[in-house]
Parts: structure tokens; C-alpha cells; sequence
């Protein structure tokens, strides 16, 4: 089988800006992993995206583009193009037969079928000159499915792709990006995964409203702060932890109430325990307790997510590794998938199993526009 060679473009719930990753791959087990850029948003174009989380909400039909959402939608694609060319300015061995465009989620409610995510596949195949695969999630809907999460199928293959000493099985991927999610990769059969639940979503927004920050760099203020285990809880209780998988998640499902009242440095620390503890808590739905739990999104790097996770997981004697330490990217892991899947998407093989998100059978999905 050759090899085609994909670019996946990967803007997250962080809306922090764009992941573009580079691979050959026959979209099965065979994956060359290629290089890796991040292309980030001022903050007054993070704003506009933030304003279009409000203004989707009157979204009733997933084509819908109410207000300046359409502007908006063809500055984002724009932006895309640019990065791709920034990308193949700098690798310019890495010209794509493909680009797999994930785009931005701008309203996401599986309960009613409709997921939404901003970014023109025609605009962007005609500015780049190259076929475009988007739209991977509605397909997945269509068949009775959550339309997230899609990045189980290259979770899976990576994992068969580990040097023998990190091979242990169950092996589970975790990327906490705005949202955590996990894939629960047996020894043989289809990966089982599922949102998780906040990962950095709630901490940057927190850092945003208290102390004017993106983010909590390195866990800066957190390591300042202390856990207050009573609000933990708090979240822990809500019914999304209870509900059993396939589950996903939107950004809105999540909000800082009962965070509101905590200094800046305890709501950080509090938030990075919540992020932890909430991944701990998706081992209850994985049919065995998994030995190896690996980390990627960009909530690896706060130290105070990764190191609760990290003493949780040893109370079950479970090991969790950073992706680099087992040679992996875990800044591009997603936009890695979306290469992945835009090649198994063009080859008609499934994105996505009932064991993933619930559609009624194995699924395939995306749109293909020719430049
Ligand atoms: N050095 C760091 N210290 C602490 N947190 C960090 C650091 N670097 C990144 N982060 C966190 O990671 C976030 C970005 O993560 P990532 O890029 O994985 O998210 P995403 O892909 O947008 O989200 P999703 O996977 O939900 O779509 C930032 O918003 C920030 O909260
Ligand atoms: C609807 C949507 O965009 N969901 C995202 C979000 O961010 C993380 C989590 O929630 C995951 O379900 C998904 O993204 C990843 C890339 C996925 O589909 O696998």
C-alpha cells in the first residue's frame, strides 16, 4: 500500500490557535510522523472566536451562520491557508497530497444531533491548491454516534506502534486539551473511548477572569495555591461523571460557579485537581484498569494536572508517561490524527466504532473538495 502523504490542521477548544502536523500513512497501522508547527491567534481573533461561542447558540440547523458567523468562518479558513503555507515554507518536503481540517467547534450538542464547527473545506482546498477532507464529524452523528471524540482511531494506532518496552496493554491514551478525553486501547479489538470531562478549559477561563493571564503557565499560580477538595467534589457530582460512555462533551457544559469565591492561586490548583481527578474517574468505565496511561494536549505541561494524575494512578499501580517519553508529540498529536483520519476518511475506512461514540456500527465520515 503507499503512502500518501497528509497535513491535519487541528484548532482545539482552547481556540489558542492552529496545530499543523505532517505524516505518511496508509491509515492503518503504517505512520510516519513528520514535523509539527503551531500557529497561534492574537487575542483579538481568540476574542471574535469566544464572541461566536455565544452567537452559535442560536445554531438549529448545522449550516447555519447567524450574525458574522460567516466572516468570521472565511477569516478562519484564510488563517488556515496561511499556516499552511508558513508550514511548508519552513518543510517544504512535506507538500501534502491531502490536508485533513478539522476547523472550530463552535456548538456542539450530541442530545440533539448537531455539531457545528467553522471552517470552509472548498475555500481552504482552493487557497492551498490540494485536496481537502472536513466535516469528519457529521457523519458519525448521522449514525447515531457523538461526533466526538474522532481521535481514538490514531490513539489506536499508535499504540501498536510503541517500542516493545512502553507496549503494555490496556494502554490509555489521554489528551487533556479545553476538554479531556481517553481511549482505552485493549490488546485486540476496537478502542474504547470517551470525553472525560474539563481539562484546561476551566482553568484558562478561570485565569482569564481573576488575573488577566491565557493561561496558568507551568502552573505557576497553582504551585501558590492549595486544593480545596470540597469543590472537587462539587464537580465530580455532577450527572456528566455518572453517565455512562459514549459521552462528549461542548465547552458550555462545564462554567466556574463552583470555583467563584477562591483566590486566584487556590481556584488554579483546585481546577488543575479537578482535571486530574477527572480522568482518574473514566478508568470506572474502561471494561480493565489500564496499566499505562499516556499523556498529550497541551494540560501534560501543567505540572500540578500531570502530578495528581500521576499519584492516582500509582494508588492502582498503573504508570502514566508523558508522550515524549514514549517518542511521541503530545503538542500534535491531534493535528496528527486529523492527517490520519483525512487519509482513512479518502480511503473509506472507518473514523469511528460503536465502542468510540456510539454510532450504530463502524463508521466513515469526512467531505472531500478538490482545489
Ligand atoms: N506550559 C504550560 N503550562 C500549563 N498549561 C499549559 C502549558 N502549555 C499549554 N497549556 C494548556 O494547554 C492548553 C492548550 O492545550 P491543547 O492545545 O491541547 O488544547 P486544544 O487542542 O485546543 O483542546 P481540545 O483537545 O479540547 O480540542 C492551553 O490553553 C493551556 O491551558
Ligand atoms: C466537538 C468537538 O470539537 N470536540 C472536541 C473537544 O476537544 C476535546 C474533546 O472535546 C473531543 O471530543 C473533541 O476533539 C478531539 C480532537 C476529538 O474529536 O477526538
Amino acid at each position: 500500500m503507499t503512502l500518501t502523504t497528509a497535513l491535519g490542521l487541528m484548532s482545539g477548544t482552547s481556540m489558542d490557535g492552529i496545530d499543523i502536523a505532517a505524516m505518511r500513512t496508509d491509515g492503518e497501522s503504517n505512520v510516519e510522523r513528520g514535523p509539527s508547527l503551531f500557529v497561534p491567534y492574537d487575542d483579538a481573533f481568540r476574542s471574535r472566536i469566544e464572541t461566536a461561542l455565544q452567537t452559535a447558540k442560536a445554531i438549529k440547523q448545522r449550516d447555519e451562520r447567524p450574525s458574522d458567523l460567516a466572516e468570521l468562518e472565511r477569516d478562519l479558513t484564510l488563517r488556515h491557508a496561511e499556516a499552511v503555507a508558513a508550514f511548508l515554507a519552513n518543510f517544504p518536503d512535506w507538500e501534502p497530497d491531502l490536508i485533513g481540517f478539522h476547523g472550530q467547534t463552535v456548538l456542539h450538542r450530541p442530545a440533539e444531533g448537531l455539531t457545528v464547527q467553522l471552517g470552509d473545506g472548498a475555500l481552504l482546498a482552493q487557497r492551498t491548491g490540494t485536496r481537502v477532507v472536513y466535516d469528519m464529524r457529521a457523519a458519525d452523528m448521522n449514525a447515531g454516534g457523538q461526533g466526538a471524540p474522532l481521535v481514538p482511531a490514531y490513539h489506536a494506532a499508535l499504540a501498536k506502534s510503541l517500542s516493545d518496552s512502553y507496549r503494555k496493554t490496556p494502554t490509555v491514551f489521554v489528551n487533556i486539551g479545553g476538554i479531556s478525553n481517553v481511549t482505552y486501547v485493549p490488546a485486540a479489538g476496537d478502542p474504547v473511548a470517551f470525553d472525560s470531562g474539563p481539562g484546561n478549559q476551566l482553568i484558562d477561563q478561570w485565569m482569564q477572569r481573576e488575573g488577566g493571564l491565557a493561561f496558568d503557565a507551568d502552573g505557576a499560580a497553582a504551585a501558590r495555591g492549595s486544593v480545596h477538595q470540597s469543590v472537587v467534589d462539587t464537580y465530580l457530582q455532577l450527572p456528566f461523571f455518572a453517565q455512562l460512555a459514549p459521552k462528549s462533551l461542548d465547552r458550555s457544559d462545564f462554567d466556574l460557579s463552583a470555583v467563584t469565591g477562591l483566590s486566584l492561586n487556590d481556584g488554579a490548583r483546585t481546577l488543575a485537581a479537578l482535571a486530574a481527578e477527572a480522568v482518574f474517574a473514566a478508568r470506572k468505565q474502561m471494561p480493565e484498569t489500564p496499566k499505562l496511561w499516556i499523556l498529550c494536549g497541551g494540560g501534560r505541561k501543567n505540572p500540578h494536572i500531570a502530578g495528581d494524575l500521576r499519584r492516582l494512578v500509582q494508588t492502582i499501580d498503573g504508570e502514566v508517561l508523558a508522550a515524549e517519553d514514549v517518542g511521541l508529540d503530545g503538542d500534535a498529536t491531534e493535528a496528527e490524527a486529523w492527517a490520519y483520519l483525512a487519509v482513512r476518511s479518502a480511503r473509506g475506512l472507518p473514523l469511528t466504532w460503536p465502542t468510540t461514540t456510539g454510532c450504530r456500527q463502524p463508521t466513515t465520515g469526512g467531505v472531500m473538495v478538490q482545489p
